[in-house]
């Protein structure tokens, strides 16, 4: 009897235990799914033991979308409101210039009217681009959502605006091409009274999160299934204000995307770098070198803003070679290219973006196989080319470990030389491809001119390979050399 007492006792102690982990929302409970020691504890020690889903290594390149109200003014940047309102001079200006004085930000919302708006078409040019996934701004800073948020009565593309589900519309157009469709979302919303009532209490309190934050993911995640939660905005929170571990529990526990999601590295303060299936660190990050462990490089083709811009000039545009030097040099050390643009409040993309997103594709129609699916080799850069990045493809590629280099356990299929520049004589030097060179059994060919083999010369470890007459060739900008055992 006294034992069965203390049974019940220690179970009922358990169930108080377990409610700490599990945090209340709107409709219902969210479990961290966490049961039973089956499943992610929430904890980021626990968290951090998930295997990346492969598909996210393999994809390497993703197209990003930078859409909101902000495509209204279309001036400055997506932080247009906070600027505006903190009274940085180049916006108060074009306010009081352009509109009368007690206009609102929120006034823009019905111009955002996205009557050209075509997801078959979009969803078509960034396939024809060789992206493998899209990730969409759901919500920005500024808390317009671009899906019919239940919390957040006529801020939202459905009530105002376009008055349509643009995340429910671009998520099923992209997947017909095959992409991955995956959403951005600000963790934080600049002039939310709740959010800033919780700011006000030190963030002591989580009403901002608990019936808003979390019940509006939940409603994304189980609406539109995405494969990416790209979280931004979390720098003003500690991750336990924002219940991070808690969330992410859930979504690799319970989640209806369990199988599949990967996550980026915002979650709180201090979180960045350290914790997420992958990170961005800073925006346009691009360290140059291996990481150990799975990184994105997130960049922007309007190298001044994320958003649309109709002042844009064509200096501040990346070009051609920008931009593949930002795809190649992430792809060799183990990273992915996430290209942003952003879209007009018409629901357009603008002809130099689609020309320089489709010029992308056409390099990774003939020099795809050096990009997707690949690995990176033991030399990223070259040492004695700073032109030339490597990558390889292995046997039995998994993406377990996806950023490190070959091991002595890898059969290496090809080693891969993307030159970022044309050598004036039509000799490529190379360094730290010497060695293999010497033996006599690798093949060299250029994509794009398959079965054409490359003679070389070999002199004081530099080793230079003879490239075929340049009019012959079908790449522009950058060069790929396949090296492959005869
Ligand atoms: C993708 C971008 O993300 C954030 O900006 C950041 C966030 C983090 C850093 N950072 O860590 O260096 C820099 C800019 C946003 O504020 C910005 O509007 C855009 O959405």
């Amino acid at each position: 009897m006294r034992l069965l007492i203390f049974s019940i006792f220690i179970c009922l102690a358990y169930a108080k235990i377990r409610e700490i982990s599990v945090f209340k929302s709107e409709n219902n409970v969210l479990d961290t799914g966490f049961n039973d020691g089956k499943g992610y504890r929430p904890n980021w020690r626990d968290l951090d033991k998930r295997p990346l889903p492969e598909w996210y290594d393999r994809a390497k390149i993703g197209i990003f979308l930078h859409w909101g109200v902000y495509a209204v003014p279309s001036f400055g940047s997506e932080w247009f409101w906070m600027n505006w309102k903190t009274n940085v001079t180049k916006y108060v200006n074009f306010m009081d210039k352009n509109y009368p004085p007690n206009f609102t930000y929120q006034q823009f919302a019905p111009m955002f009217t996205a009557e050209f708006f075509d997801p078959a078409a979009w969803a078509q040019l960034f396939a024809e681009a060789g992206a493998k996934y899209l990730v969409l701004t759901s919500k920005h800073h500024e808390g317009f959502t671009l899906f019919p948020s239940k919390r957040s009565f006529s801020w939202n593309a459905v009530d105002v605006g376009p008055k349509r589900d643009l995340v429910g519309e671009l998520s099923a157009a992209v997947r017909k091409r095959g992409l991955k469709f995956g959403v951005y979302h600000s963790l934080y919303e600049w002039f939310n009274p709740i959010y800033l009532q919780d700011r006000n209490a030190s963030f002591e309190t989580h009403t901002f999160v608990d019936t808003k934050l979390w019940p509006d993911l939940k409603q994304i995640i189980h609406d539109y299934k995405p494969s990416v939660i790209w979280s931004d905005g979390d720098w003003e929170a500690p991750d336990d204000y924002w219940r991070s571990t808690d969330l992410l529990a859930w979504l690799y526990n319970n989640s209806p995307v369990r199988e599949e999601v990967v996550v980026n590295d915002r979650w709180g303060k201090d979180i960045p770098g350290h914790h997420g299936d992958f990170f961005n660190h800073a925006d346009r990050f691009n360290p140059g070198k291996l990481l150990d462990h799975k990184w994105e490089n997130a960049f922007t083709v309007d190298k001044v803003s994320w958003g649309y811009r109709r002042n844009m000039k064509i200096g501040e545009i990346m070009s051609d070679s920008q931009l593949l030097f930002q795809v190649v040099s992430t792809v060799s050390c183990g990273g992915n290219a996430l290209i942003n643009v952003g879209p007009t409040k018409e629901g357009t993309i603008i002809p130099v973006f689609q020309e320089r997103l489709l010029f992308l594709g056409k390099w990774l129609a003939i020099n795809g196989e050096a990009i997707y699916d690949s690995s990176p080799w033991f030399s990223q850069n070259d040492t004695v080319n700073g032109k030339v990045w490597y990558t390889c493809t292995k046997e039995n590629y998994n993406a377990t470990h996806p950023t490190y280099p070959p091991t002595a356990n890898d059969k290496i299929l090809a080693i891969y030389a993307i030159a970022l520049e044309w050598p004036k004589d039509n000799w490529l030097t190379l360094g730290d491809i010497t060695s293999y060179l010497h033996r006599g059994t690798y093949q060299v060919e250029l994509l794009g001119n398959k079965g054409v083999y490359l003679t070389w010369k070999i002199s004081n470890g530099k080793v230079a390979i003879q490239l075929p007459d340049k009019a012959t060739v079908r790449s522009k900008v950058a060069w790929t050399l396949k090296f492959t055992l005869k």
